[in-house]
């Protein structure tokens, strides 16, 4: 799967932190029960590495993915992981030197519009924007479809259930992260039931047509 298949795949991608391994399995197997199959898992606690691993080798159906790739040796380590993307909050010449030189898909970060131009020259036309809510959420989407119409987003940060469905409206949106499907309290609780019903909730969200996308 490229990155654009992996972002059309559903409306929500959710950013996953996972303190304890134990979590892993049975968090992404919620997920996917609601529905809900692209995971990104955030390199952000010593056990990540280890809890993509056992999601990509016992969660059928999950398309395990790794957040907050910031390091060159973050791509190595996440392909022995078994993920099958990799999200990253920025964008640098050593990441984009190491993503041409590795097999992971990479969808990454940008916030203003000299990232994206900087991005788009080294040839990714799929962004994250980071954060979007900060960044100016909807009406910097808006600003940006004018002089980037080739360019689409997943833009991520400060989304709410609330608000995803006013950016998954925008003909350059083609999905939304957020943490908001794995609420800390309900990960700690291994209230499980919660994620499920969370995850059918995003799910349930409308995604747009994109431009060229023929109806099936
Ligand atoms: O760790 C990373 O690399 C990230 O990708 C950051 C996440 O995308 C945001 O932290 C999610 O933002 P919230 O939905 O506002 O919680």
């Amino acid at each position: 799967m490229d990155i654009l298949d992996i972002m059309r795949t559903g409306p929500v991608i959710p950013v996953i932190v996972i303190d304890r391994l134990e979590d892993a399995v049975p968090l992404a197997r919620a997920l996917v029960a609601g529905g809900v199959r692209v995971l990104e898992l955030t390199l952000r606690t010593p056990v990540a590495l280890k809890a993509i691993e056992a999601i990509a080798n016992e969660v059928e159906g999950a398309i395990i993915g790794v957040g907050t790739i910031a390091r060159v040796q973050d791509f190595d380590a996440s392909l022995k992981a078994g993920a099958l993307f990799g999200v990253s909050p920025g964008l640098t010449p050593e990441l984009i030197a190491a993503a041409r030189d590795s097999a992971l898909p990479l969808l990454p970060g940008v916030m203003t519009p000299s990232d994206v131009i900087a991005a788009r020259a080294a040839g990714f036309t799929e962004l994250k924007l980071f954060p979007a809510q900060q960044a100016g959420g909807i009406g910097m989407l808006k600003a940006l479809a004018g002089p980037f119409p080739d360019v689409t987003f997943c833009p991520t940060g400060g989304i709410s259930a609330a608000t995803a469905a006013d950016f998954l409206v925008l003909p350059n949106v083609a999905c939304v992260g957020g943490s908001w499907l794995t609420p800390a309290e309900a990960v700690a609780g291994k209230d499980w039931a919660r994620i499920t019903e969370l995850a059918r909730q995003a799910c349930a969200l409308a995604r747009p047509a994109l431009q060229g996308e023929t109806s099936s």
